[in-house]
């Protein structure tokens, strides 16, 4: 870090009072600054090393001879080496994370609970976030369909709390004592450890088809949650039911939320597996790119709280982590909102070392019956000894901002040196005594239990396919027909029958519609009528579009403008402040990275536009939306080049936002060939026609567009009409009417 960049990383780290940054700053180390003897150079043991590359050999200066062991500092390089590596997450192995910070509101959760951390709008809580696949190995690809996890950990004055979440509300399973069934279930088979990154297997299925309590879980991860575009747009959930104590003792469950100001918005299918090969680190590189471009990825927190006397009121278990609470029947309160604001300096010490547990809560907050939670609280301190060691929560990231004393000692790789001779409690010296509930010491609630010890269920939790219904129902057309194709997808990598044939069957239990469309699919059992009738209740709020957010905004969306030489400059230049304004970035993509010459300008001057990409540097997969400029020449490239080509078509059936004006309208309609589309014929005429996510026109005043894009789609103008496609994520409406099966891409 040059000196100048760890200033700017110094004074961020004051205006976001971020007490975790802070804490941070004594482990940071900075390989630019030399130490005060100027070494640059030394050994782990601190001596300074004058040769890093020539192992100490015998030799006569002619020849070679052999390496002797005696060479300390090439030992010490290996050794160090070797090790390396820790065991990668047992689930979760792939991740991304960021620091932020949280605040609340006000304090209205105080009739809730006495945690000042959700009661307190004072204050800013540190927060680390790991956004993470769950099925695929630490090198497996970011955009495989999956549940992402949402992990936070909030560095509190009363100590870590960490919700432990994902970005599906529900589980696959009911009691924990199942964790290691679905895992192995799901997981590259044991045989030949195949697949990576993927359910699409028989032994998922083959699970899955005989738990029916999946069902529900099922359809959420084959449903677009599964293939989200960003973890910045994605919702998170703690998923288990917790609970929340207050002041008077009063006791709430409760269920925690996270909802992203940008929206729930995913990938198409195709284009997920594309990006899989094309960028494996796409969510990865996207959460690093919106921080360091000034667009800070924020979600509000919400809490769903039902009062104890209320815990049997429902018609499903509300300890039952295979069921949701829908909004209808328990409102969601935000109370509060979480900003990610600053990357990771080191890969490994930050994310790979961060470590989560449920059991990690604080006073005023508490655990429940939850079966599944139960189970989470003994299984994740206990795998971080395995991966990190006993005293893991000494690391950095770990530790936490406030004090930490007690009698705990010893053990691998202990850091902390505490004086003094008592190590225990009771002492005639009165340390480490406990601190009373009045004084802030944790104090479980006083909760009532009787009953005979047996391996049971509850017989709510009976119950598998009321909830997958409603799910289903409360989709869109065009989620149904993402999910029904992601389910085909899935059983046609089963080859064993029997595989395809239960879950087909199983579905029918949940949709006969659903059931027919796969069962013909995927030559499974085609049902003659329903097993169940549906009960046609939904919810608006399990359809991703019900998140989109009010005002329509383009803010973070990867814009590329797709250029060769030729290219109408005065046009390109308006549009991308334009866009710049709105919080967009925009990408040149020309014939080759380098200067790309507009017309009028002689090709090689060197003033032209330096392009990011060339054409086969990237894919339209990893870019928003599309823009092609008018010019003569530059069309007529375009149009002659397969690849131009590919990229708009490949973009159409990804149903994106394309924007064209002039000879760029002629290249969509002559050479990329777009069915169906209407387009603006009339080069003199500055009239937009938006159809289907394409918005074209015949010219542009360059001078008037910068305005333009604060009113998104409220203006007549190019720019506003364009950015309104680009906020509404995709124009799934033309994959809808037939438009993109039309199309190779
Ligand atoms: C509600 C259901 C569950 C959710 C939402 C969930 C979520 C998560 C998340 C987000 C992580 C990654 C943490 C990170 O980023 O480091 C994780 C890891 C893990 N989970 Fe779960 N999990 C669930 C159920 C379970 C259950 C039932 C068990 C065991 C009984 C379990 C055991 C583990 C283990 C062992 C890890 C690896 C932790 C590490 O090495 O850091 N999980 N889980």
């Amino acid at each position: 870090m040059s000196s100048v960049t760890g200033a700017v990383k110094q004074a961020f780290v004051s205006a976001t009072q971020s007490a975790k940054l802070a804490d941070l700053q004594r482990d940071i180390q900075d390989p630019t600054a030399t130490d005060s003897k100027g070494y640059t150079h030394t050994t782990d043991h601190g001596v300074p090393v004058s040769d890093t590359d020539n192992w100490l050999k015998v030799s006569d200066g002619t020849g070679t001879g052999p390496s002797l062991l005696e060479d300390q500092f090439g030992r010490e390089k290996i050794h160090r080496f070797d090790h390396e590596r820790i065991p990668e997450r047992v689930v979760h192995a792939r991740g991304a994370g960021a620091h932020g910070i949280f605040k609340v509101y006000d304090d209205r959760a105080s009739k809730y609970t006495y945690a000042p951390v959700l009661t307190d709008p004072s204050r800013t809580t540190s927060t680390f976030v790991r956004f993470s696949t769950v099925q695929g190995s630490r090198g497996s690809a970011d955009t495989v369909r999956d549940v992402r996890g949402f992990a936070v950990k909030f560095y509190t004055d009363e100590g870590n709390w960490d919700i432990v979440g994902n970005d599906i509300p529900v589980f696959f399973i009911q009691d924990a004592i199942k964790f290691p069934d679905i895992i192995h279930a799901v997981k590259p088979e044991p045989h030949n450890e195949v697949p990576q990154g993927q359910s699409a297997h028989n032994n998922f299925w083959d699970f899955v088809g005989l738990q029916p309590e999946s069902a529900h879980m099922v359809m959420w991860v084959m449903s677009d949650r599964g293939i989200p575009r960003s973890f910045r747009m994605m919702q998170g959930f703690g998923v288990n039911t917790y609970t929340l104590v207050n002041a008077k003792g009063e006791r709430h469950f409760v269920k925690f939320h996270w909802i992203p100001e940008l929206g729930v918005h995913s990938l198409m299918w195709d284009e997920a597996l594309k990006i899989n090969g094309q960028d494996p680190d796409f969510h990865r590189k996207d959460l690093q790119e919106a921080i360091e471009n000034g667009a800070p990825p924020k979600w509000q927190f919400a809490i769903q709280c039902i009062p104890e006397s209320k815990e049997h009121d429902f018609d499903f278990d509300i300890l039952d982590a295979t069921k949701l609470w829908p909004e209808e029947l328990v409102p969601l309160e935000v109370i509060g909102e979480m900003e990610l604001n600053r990357c990771v300096d080191e890969y490994f010490t930050e994310v790979e070392q961060v470590a989560f547990c449920t059991s990690h809560v604080v006073p005023g907050i508490g655990f429940s019956d939850d079966p599944l939670l139960q189970g989470r609280n003994f299984s994740y301190f206990d795998t971080q000894i395995t991966r990190l060691g006993v005293n893991w929560e000494e690391l950095p990231i770990n530790r936490p901002v406030c004090p930490v004393l007690n009698n705990q000692r010893d053990g691998a790789m202990r850091h902390k040196i505490t004086t003094g001779e008592i190590n225990y409690w009771p002492n005639r010296k009165n340390i480490t005594a406990p601190v009373k509930p009045e004084a802030g010491g944790y104090h479980e609630y006083a909760q009532k239990v009787a009953g005979i010890k047996q391996r049971v269920r509850g017989a709510k939790f009976q119950e598998h396919y009321n909830q997958a219904q409603l799910f289903y129902n409360s989709l869109r057309s065009y989620e149904r027909a993402h999910l029904i194709s992601a389910i085909s997808f899935e059983l046609s990598h089963c080859d064993e029958p029997i595989v395809y044939e239960s879950y087909t069957k199983l579905l029918n239990n949940i949709d006969f519609d659903l059931a027919k469309k796969v069962a013909i699919n995927v030559g499974g059992v085609v049902p003659e009528r329903p097993s169940r009738s549906n009960h046609g209740q939904s919810s608006p709020t399990l359809s991703q579009l019900y998140y989109a957010p009010k005002t329509p905004t383009i803010k973070s969306r990867r814009i590329a403008i797709v250029l060769a030489d030729g290219f109408n400059i005065a046009e390109v230049e308006g549009v991308r402040a334009a866009l710049k304004a709105g919080g967009a970035t925009t990408w040149i993509i020309g014939p080759r990275r380098g200067y790309v010459y507009p017309a009028g300008v002689e090709v090689g001057s060197g003033k032209g536009l330096f392009a990011d990409h060339h054409f086969e540097g990237q894919r339209s997969t990893l870019f928003d939306a599309f823009i092609v400029p008018s010019g003569a020449t530059h069309a007529q490239t375009l149009a002659g080049n397969g690849r131009t080509i590919h990229w708009m078509r490949e973009a159409f059936g990804h149903c994106k936002a394309i924007g064209a004006i002039g000879e760029g309208v002629v290249f969509l309609r002559e050479a990329a060939g777009l069915p169906g589309i209407e387009y603006a014929t009339n080069p003199n005429s500055d009239v937009v026609v938006s159809s289907y996510g394409v918005v074209t026109v015949g010219k542009v005043d360059a001078g008037t567009i910068a305005a333009d894009v604060l009113k998104i789609g409220q203006e007549k103008g190019f720019v506003s009409k364009f950015a309104f496609e680009v906020s509404q994520h995709r124009c799934y409406q033309r994959e809808s009417d037939g438009l993109t099966a039309k199309v190779a891409f």
